[in-house]
């Protein structure tokens, strides 16, 4: 792994993405969830839900795999030292106790050091860590931790807003909770004005 600040001005340097999951077998997967169904007293003889194991098993793979990316950093030449933030990041994770979607928002901001990084690659860090099996709070520290380990910034701020539907649509039935998550580093953390403003500018809708 190269670090964004041996990166030559729009160099890329290739990111390997640590899935925390065993192999994978696809036709396995199927089988299983066949037995699943079966088990629940599903009916798999029809033309409209015979197929659906092989679906489940396409659904689970896709959930559970992080597009991968690479790391398009540019030195800061102008020296800009606000704040970025990139607002209202759409997210789908699994949350890894029920195995249900949870889905929601984040908003990932950092304080430039010398080097900016790709807009982009403020979303692509949110799905490499919300495509495994998840809580809510590792998630939201580990894309917090990646940007400053990668990007080096003089700070980073992230707050995720998410429905989880392990708690709306069954178990507490607590339909429309949100829950909110947040991890800072650097300034962000540590200086009181900056993280208002953090806060102020990422205008979260909880
Ligand atoms: N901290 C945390 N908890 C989560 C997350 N996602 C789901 N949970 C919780 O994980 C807990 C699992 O608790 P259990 O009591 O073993 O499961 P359960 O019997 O299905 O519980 P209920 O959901 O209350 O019906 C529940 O309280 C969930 O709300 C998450 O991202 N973070
Ligand atoms: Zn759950």
């Amino acid at each position: 792994m190269t670090a964004p600040s041996d990166v030559a001005a729009g160099d890329v340097a290739p990111l390997p993405i640590s899935s925390a999951l065993g192999t994978r077998n696809l036709p396995a997967a199927e089988r299983a969830a066949a037995d699943l169904l079966i088990a629940l007293g599903v009916d798999l003889d029809d033309e409209s839900r015979s197929k659906t194991p092989g679906r489940m098993a396409r659904a689970f793979d896709e959930l559970l795999t992080p597009r991968r990316f690479d790391l398009t950093t540019f030195p800061n030449d102008e020296g800009y030292q606000q704040l970025v933030i990139e607002r209202e990041i759409g997210f789908t994770s699994l949350c890894e106790h029920h195995f249900l979607p949870f889905t929601g928002h984040a908003y990932v901001a950092y304080l430039p050091g010398e080097r900016i990084l790709g807009l982009s690659k403020l979303a692509r860090v949110v799905e490499l860590f919300a495509h495994k099996p998840q809580v809510q709070e590792r998630l939201t520290q580990q894309v917090a931790d990646w940007l400053n380990q990668h990007l080096h910034p003089k700070g980073v701020g992230v707050v995720l807003v998410a429905e989880h539907l392990c708690m709306t649509l069954r178990g507490a039935r607590a339909t429309g909770s949100s829950t909110v998550t947040s991890a800072l580093h650097g300034l962000l953390l540590n200086d009181a004005r900056a993280r208002e403003e953090f806060f102020s500018l990422a205008n979260i809708h909880a």
